[in-house]
């Protein structure tokens, strides 16, 4: 539904909208984990259905790995899910907000909740690390310099960044260190959930690997729930606590990776049981892929 404003409108009673969440209060209660609920979701370009009544659930302080063929529409989702693209049918909640239906200050105080890494960083070029996570900030809060300057230096140093990274370009930096520079401006606002789209794409295993690990950090010590679409295995088999499949234009399995294995259709069998697949199940004893502490005595 394109965003205008006659789209505005009083929130209903998110209990009235779908047939699903005609439950019982007492079942009601339980979905206060979810922090995103699609429901029937179709999305259509020029009458081509990409997206076909598709539902999903991202719960509370939950890594979930989103994952599909390429072209199946991994991306087209996550910008339905920000409203950057216009849904056919369906509804999504976010924090229980009907963002469609959501006045003007009820979609800024839910954008607020929320970060997002972007493919490839999408780090301003003309900007310094400490100035790209003050954007955010400018948009959205009213601080004085200063206390965004301390601000932007604390996220740099969440997310594992050196002080003196702070005052560098995105050219001057790894692509590693634009990932972690990118985490830090999605975590700018304080997210409860941030979205990443491909964050290992270009990393070599070692980074991937210490990229995961801090993603699995920030889920454990700030409550963050994640929403990752990925194609790195290694992050799916390690990192993620639950995995959606996208295919056929919806969601044809959730949960966990024991479910995936298990889960009997011709594109899932082979990505969860394909030869690099395989090579991870058998050296589930130890990391796939090498970290900082392999070797260490
Ligand atoms: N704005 C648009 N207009 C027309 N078609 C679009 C638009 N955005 C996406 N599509 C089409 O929707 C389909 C899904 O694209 P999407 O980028 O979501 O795939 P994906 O699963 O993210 O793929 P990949 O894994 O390769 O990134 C593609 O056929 C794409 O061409």
């Amino acid at each position: 539904m394109p965003r205008s404003d006659s789209d505005i409108a009083t929130l209903e009673d998110p209990a009235t909208v779908t047939g699903r969440d005609k439950a019982p209060a007492a079942a009601r209660q339980a979905d206060d984990d979810v922090v995103i609920r699609a429901r029937g979701v179709t999305v259509a370009f020029g009458g081509k259905k990409v997206l076909d009544d598709l539902s999903l659930d991202v719960r509370r302080g939950e890594i979930l790995g989103f994952v599909g063929p390429s072209g199946a529409g991994k991306s087209v989702l996550l910008r339905t899910i920000l409203g950057l693209n216009a849904k056919d049918a369906g509804t999504i909640e976010v924090f229980g907000i009907d963002y469609d239906r959501a006045s003007d200050r009820e979609r800024l105080s839910v954008e607020r909740r929320w970060g997002v890494l972007f493919q490839h960083g999408a780090l301003f070029s003309a900007l310094t690390v400490r100035e790209n996570i003050e954007v955010p900030m400018k948009e959205y809060l009213d601080l004085s310099p200063k206390l965004m300057h301390e601000l932007a230096m604390l996220k740099i140093d969440l997310v594992g960044l050196a002080p003196d990274a702070a005052d560098k370009y995105p050219s001057e930096l790894s692509g590693g260190m634009i990932k972690r520079a990118a985490l830090a401006r999605a975590l700018a606002l304080d997210p409860e959930i941030v979205f990443l789209d491909e964050p290992t794409s270009g990393l070599d295993p070692i980074g991937a690997a210490d990229f995961d690990q801090l993603i699995m950090t920030l889920r454990d010590t700030l409550g963050l729930s994640v929403y990752m679409v990925t194609h790195d295995l290694d992050s799916l088999f390690q990192a993620c606590d639950r995995i959606a499949v996208l295919g056929e234009r919806k969601v044809l399995v959730e949960g966990p990776l024991a479910k995936m294995l298990d889960y009997d259709h011709p594109w899932v069998k082979s990505y969860f049981h394909g030869k690099r697949a395989r090579t991870i199940v058998t050296n589930d004893a130890k990391p796939a892929r090498p970290t900082p502490f392999d070797g260490a005595a």
